[in-house]
């Protein structure tokens, strides 16, 4: 017999394991399987197993990490017996981590399901012979079925909603299929095709997926945080629906893009899935069809605005800080610009969090110009920019290319933001404006006479790069484009806005129109153009090549604050990894194929800028950073069930 916190069992029952957390916390909601072990060492209940390695002379060694800090101990849970294989995390197992679901409930679990994967000895171990036909197979070999089975889709919804329920059958085939077929499926989880889920989630809707925090929780948002299972968070990606890829307000339904981001997060960036939170707040929609629609999920009122909504997210801030500690990162994504640049000013102080849409978008756009300039020539100072759309991504990305610029020439922001110019729905931003500008469009109102059309603007204004982010679809012209290529003989363009019917062109039109000499990115993908003969492949200007290495050095490096120096250094990461067979083609960003290891080199140089500018707490800095992130990303492989 030993104490635990004052509880006591004896060792041939873990059911006291169970009692005392219970006693040392006003509530556990670890999804934690407990049972009494039976003398051969098996549970007596079917359902649950127990991790034999861990030994019970073990739990004895490691009782007392429990006395001394009772709150780590709420840390566990299943995830963390078979091993979740990242250093993002710590490692302490502890010690009531000794059983897993088995028999049916753990073919149901998605966690640790293997389906046919389980081998004979797992199965006679785990109760589940009987459950599954004889065959055994590989993982591999599941991966190619899945493929086969996707393939056979035509319509892309479909194969969004089969890995959907992949990813709730079997997590970790989910995560090995995406990573090994990043190129092909990353379109399904992501744009385009998870613009049309979120505008259907009510009717595709079957299982829920990450947390959904209302006005009816307000004021007790910590209870429902309390809800989720997963205790080790160490990313959040959050939305309020309002500015939904360029499909504007879809309320509730945004869930899809936290959902999707995450999934990115894990296989892009290596963070392990249990640490991943998807969260979307739902402040009530503006979207009269969403209102009307009887299959909608959401709060079925128009948005809260002002104190109401700044009391709900005040609220939410500090929940997440007080139930996951400050160093968790939160990423603010697809909020409407009347609020993200607010939040990112007002939470940037206090909490580790980064917008997105105005923050991750400036890397990657940035990186993709600093590439294209070995195409075109010239350093960045030497270029004129002019943007279509004048919200998040825009000035965002305007002012991060006027940052870099000052940096590289020693000119003051005020001299280098007059390079860069912007039209938004109301023509070119310019002095006269001034009055009527919301606060982020200032900077960019320069001394020019008020011109509405945008091909004017092009016109007047010369630029040699002219970049999409309006959310409004097919707006690069034909005019626009040849006015582009009459201008410049390599002119760069980059669509983009987000799904592909709001793309500002397509690559077909920007290569036909500019007679085959655009450099061409989007944010959405866009399959290669023939033209005259040659074949284009265009990049994606996606800040899905960003955030996954972003978050991973941040939390490699236990950043407590997200600093512009970081985004300008995994903008120069991303850069340093287009090779020169990529430039041959014309390509200015690398292929996605590539993602992981460019997440690692992005996370390396991003933990060294936190440890330069003493914002890292994880101490001491590790010696080869690009190893290190290497060694802690999350593995889709198979763990044994011994
Ligand atoms: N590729 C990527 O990684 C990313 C792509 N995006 C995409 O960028 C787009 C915009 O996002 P975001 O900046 O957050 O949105 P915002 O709503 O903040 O900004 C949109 C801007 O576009 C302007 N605009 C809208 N319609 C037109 C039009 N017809 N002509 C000229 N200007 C127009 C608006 O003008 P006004 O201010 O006058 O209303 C506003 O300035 C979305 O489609 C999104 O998917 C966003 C983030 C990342
Ligand atoms: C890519 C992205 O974040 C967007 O379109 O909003
Ligand atoms: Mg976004």
């Amino acid at each position: 017999m030993f104490s635990l916190s004052g509880s006591s069992f004896t060792n041939n029952s873990l059911y006291g394991v169970s009692r005392c957390l219970t006693q040392s916390r006003k509530r556990v909601s670890v999804p934690m399987v407990v049972a009494s072990v039976s003398s051969n060492g098996r549970p007596a209940d079917r359902n649950v197993s127990v991790l034999m390695e861990n030994t019970l002379k073990e739990m004895r060694e490691n009782a007392p990490v429990i006395e001394k800090d009772s709150k780590s101990t709420v840390t566990g849970g299943v995830g963390d017996v078979y091993g979740e294989d990242s250093a993002t995390e710590d490692q302490t197992i502890t010690p009531w981590t000794v059983s897993v679901a088995s028999g049916y409930s753990l073919l149901r679990d998605p966690h640790h399901n293997k389906g046919l994967a389980f081998s004979e000895k797992e199965r006679d171990s785990h109760y589940l012979c009987g459950l599954l036909p004889p065959v055994v197979v590989d993982q591999e070999l599941q991966v190619k079925k899945l493929m086969n089975n996707l393939r056979q889709y035509d319509v892309p919804l479909q194969r969004y909603m089969a890995m959907m329920d992949l990813q709730e059958r079997n997590e970790r085939l989910f995560y090995k299929l995406l990573i090994e077929n990043v190129e092909e499926l990353l379109p399904v989880v992501y744009t385009p095709t998870v613009g049309e889920a979120c505008q259907k989630y009510g009717s595709i809707f079957r299982r829920p997926q990450g947390l959904f925090i209302s006005l009816k929780e307000k004021g007790k948002i910590l209870e429902v945080l309390k809800n989720w299972p997963e205790k080790k968070v160490q990313v959040i990606v959050v939305t309020d629906g309002e500015r939904i890829l360029g499909l504007g307000d879809l309320g509730c339904q945004g869930m899809g893009i936290p959902v999707g981001k995450l999934s990115l997060y894990t296989a892009l960036g290596g963070i392990r899935p249990s640490a991943c939170l998807p969260i979307t707040i739902d402040v009530g929609t503006n979207n009269e069809k969403l209102l009307k629609d009887e299959f909608y999920i959401g709060l079925r009122q128009r948005r809260a605005r002002g104190q109401e909504y700044a009391e709900l997210l005040d609220e939410f801030m500090s929940a997440v800080k007080k139930t996951y500690g400050e160093k968790v990162l939160i990423q603010f994504e697809d909020f409407a610009n009347h609020n993200a640049f607010d939040l990112l000013a007002k939470y940037g102080i206090s909490h580790l969090v980064f917008n997105d849409d105005i923050q991750g978008t400036a890397s990657v756009v940035l990186a993709g110009l600093v590439a294209a300039l070995n195409l075109v020539g010239g350093n960045l100072a030497q270029h004129t920019f002019l943007f279509l759309g004048a919200g998040e991504a825009g000035t965002g990305i305007a002012e991060l290319i006027a940052l870099e610029m000052s940096k590289q020439t020693g000119a003051p922001l005020g001299e280098t933001r007059k390079k860069i110019w912007m039209v938004d729905s109301k023509g070119l931003i310019v002095r006269s404006r001034m009055e009527s500008l919301q606060h982020f469009k200032r900077p960019w109102a320069h001394d020019h006479e008020p011109v509405k059309e945008l091909v004017n603007a092009v016109k007047l204004i010369k630029p040699t790069v002219l970049i999409g982010s309006s959310g409004a679809g097919r707006t690069f012209t034909k005019e626009v484009v040849q006015a582009m290529a009459t201008l410049n003989k390599k002119p760069v363009i980059f669509a983009l806005s987000n799904p592909t019917s709001q793309s500002e062109c397509t690559a077909e039109e920007a290569y036909t129109w500019s007679e085959g000499r655009a450099i061409f990115a989007s944010g959405s993908p866009f399959a290669p153009v023939e033209y005259k003969g040659k074949v284009f492949m265009s990049g994606q200007a996606n800040n899905a090549y960003i955030f996954p290495g972003l978050g991973l050095g941040l939390i490699i490096s236990g950043a407590i604050r997200v600093h512009d120096d970081m985004l300008l250094a995994a903008s120069e990461a991303l850069a340093a990894e287009v090779s020169q067979e990529n430039f041959e083609k014309g390509l200015i960003y690398p292929p996605f194929a590539n993602i992981r290891k460019i997440s690692a080199h992005i996370a390396a140089k991003v933990a060294a800028k936190a440890y330069e500018l003493g914002l890292a707490t994880r101490l001491p800095q590790p010696e080869n950073l690009v190893a290190y992130a290497e060694s802690c990303m999350y593995s889709p492989s198979y763990r044994s069930y011994r």
